[in-house]
């Protein structure tokens, strides 16, 4: 990668949004409800089937909330979000050669320009992208600066893999699936991404990300606590992800969508800049490995309920997705 081709190199110079940044007016941040939140799941309380029930009522009707009382370390979260705003911080060269070890891409900093097309409006973020399956392999191949990096890295995903776990132990049984339905393969291949988004002179004709579902089973996403910048779509109006201090927002991805036979909500969301501050989040991505088949849950279908999607293998799934984005989902549909 050509280090012009990350925003953090040249945002600072510019007093207006270059051209290539500019959203059409239909996808500009407009109006957003007021007043309105997206649900909070309380993993900690005594009587578990409450927790089932608020996480189940989420699911199916947000497909996003925020989780508290989820048992990862306010110090770990502290910590993971500074070395990564750390690693934006280096200079570019320095950024380019410490995630370039793997020419086969476990390990990958990008920005919109270099993944999408070129002529299409692109997006004020890069994004350090790794691979983390819980085999560990790959780990080689991780940045060493910052200095703590590597070792924040791995107690990190470790504690993404329980949560995840737990999360989707949680929804699976609400569907009246096995609890562990989930576990192995269908959730082996997940993968951590540490975005930034820098300050941005026109927030209002940019976005950071584009109005989008997710390639996973769950996301689960660690945010600064005084920026409002995620923003989620629901019955027609953009919803704020107001932070929580040290909670999780937590969403449903298509994938999930896809295996409940559309109970839970792939909910679409997006993300909005700001002029003053940057904003650093982490994202957990609980994905399938490639082979996987995903398709709705047999159990969830033999009572007569109608498949309300096809089988794909997610190496196909992901192909198409990445070429065709969002269009691509109505394909999905039997
Ligand atoms: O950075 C955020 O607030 C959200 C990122 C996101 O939507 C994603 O990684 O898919
Ligand atoms: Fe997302």
């Amino acid at each position: 990668m050509d280090h012009d081709e990350l925003v953090s190199s040249w945002f600072h110079l510019h007093s207006s949004v270059p051209f290539s940044y500019v959203q059409l007016p239909e996808a500009r941040p407009g109006i957003v409800a007021s007043g309105k939140n997206i649900p909070v799941v309380d993993l900690g309380l005594h009587d578990p089937s409450q927790t089932l029930k608020q996480i189940l009522n989420a699911s199916q009707e947000y497909g996003f909330f925020q989780v508290i009382n989820h048992g990862v370390p306010k110090e770990l979260m502290d910590d993971t979000l500074n070395i990564f705003k750390e690693f934006h911080a280096m200079p570019a060269e320095e950024k380019i050669r410490e995630s370039s070890r793997d020419p086969n891409g476990s390990c990958r900093l990008y920005s919109s320009r270099e993944v999408n097309n070129k002529d299409i409006v692109q997006f004020w973020r890069d994004t350090l992208r790794h691979f983390c399956p819980p085999s560990g392999e790959f780990i080689q191949f991780l940045p060493q600066k910052p200095a703590k990096y590597r070792e924040l890295f791995v107690k990190y995903t470790q504690e993404m893999r329980t949560l995840g776990l737990k999360i989707l132990e949680l929804l699976c049984e609400g569907l009246g699936l096995d609890p562990k339905y989930c576990c192995g393969g269908l959730s082996d291949s997940p993968s951590l991404l540490g975005h930034h988004y820098p300050p941005c002179p026109e927030p209002s004709l940019t976005l950071g990300a584009p109005k989008h579902r997710d390639p996973t089973l769950v996301t689960i996403l660690l945010q600064e606590k005084d920026i409002n910048a995620l923003q989620i779509f629901k019955d027609g109006e953009w919803i704020v992800v107001e932070p929580i201090p040290y909670a999780f927002v937590v969403n449903i991805g298509l994938m999930l969508q896809i295996i409940s036979n559309g109970r839970f909500i792939g909910a679409e969301h997006r993300v909005v800049t700001n002029s003053g501050i940057a904003r650093t989040t982490v994202a957990y991505f609980i994905r399938p490995t490639n082979e996987q088949i995903i398709e709705p849950a047999k159990p969830l279908i033999s009572s007569g309920v109608r498949h309300k999607y096809k089988s794909i293998t997610y190496e196909e799934f992901l192909r198409n997705f990445m070429s065709k984005g969002s269009d691509f989902e109505p394909e999905l549909l039997l």
